[in-house]
């Protein structure tokens, strides 16, 4: 078994978590509370923006050309790409995606961000993986949980969120990164190991948290405007 496989199973309790939370299961109903995906929009597109700034941190760990390739392309795929499941809630809700740009993160993202920051400023090249590779791999299960389980067709209003990460791109992302941190856990220490592990298991937390955050529209406590 691959070390990537072994995180797959070390965690199947949280990706089952993932795929019953009501959000997930209201993407694939075709049915999620207003409020709640204006939420997740708001967070996400910032979750975004600090997941390109980690691969920046990655690119500066990178020892060579073929990583920073890999790490810029991945930048792209965001900019370029993942703005299309964004669009599809947006016209959901029939918000303007530029009104839900540049709000501060709620709690949990916040979190989340910090922690794959962390991993990316104190750890390796690997542990850095370990933390952003649930980010693409929860999400790219979900994505083929929602087909199989729905089979959604074009009227179905969550269509292109759903294909896009069910879909190859997505699926190539996940596999790429997969490779990338089997070929460094090769040569990693078992210490190592045990930080990518923890890594990648509290980023699998944060992505059900994060769920549960936009669906309850989780604010700070005080409800005072955080700056960003
Ligand atoms: C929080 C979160 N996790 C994962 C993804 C999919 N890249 C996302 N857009 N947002």
């Amino acid at each position: 078994m691959s070390f990537t496989e072994q995180l797959r199973k070390e965690n199947d309790d949280i990706f089952q978590l993932i795929f019953e939370h009501p959000f997930v299961e209201g993407i694939g109903k075709g049915s999620v509370p207003n409020e709640a995906m204006e939420h997740y929009i708001k967070a996400d597109f910032e979750y975004l923006n600090a997941f390109m700034k980690i691969y920046g941190i990655a690119i500066s760990k990178s020892s060579n050309r073929d990583d920073i390739h890999y790490f810029f392309n991945k930048m792209k795929f965001i900019l370029d790409d993942e703005i299309h499941p964004h669009h599809n809630f947006c016209a959901y809700i029939g918000v303007p995606y530029e009104a839900l740009q540049g709000h501060p993160l709620p709690p949990t993202a916040d979190h989340y961000v910090k922690h794959m920051m962390y991993h990316a400023q104190t750890g390796t090249l690997a542990e850095t993986l370990g933390a952003l590779l649930p980010c693409p791999w929860t999400y790219q299960e979900i994505g083929k949980e929602l087909m199989k389980k729905y089979e959604p067709t074009e009227s179905h209003p969550f269509y292109q969120w759903i294909t896009f990460y069910g879909d190859t791109g997505a699926r190539n992302v996940t596999a790429e990164m997969r490779e990338r941190l089997d070929t460094l856990a090769e040569s990693s220490s078992p210490i190592e190991k045990q930080h990518i592990s923890e890594a990648f298991r509290k980023s699998c937390e944060l992505e059900l948290a994060f769920w549960e955050m936009a669906y309850t529209c989780e604010e700070w406590p005080s409800k005072r405007k955080v700056m960003k």
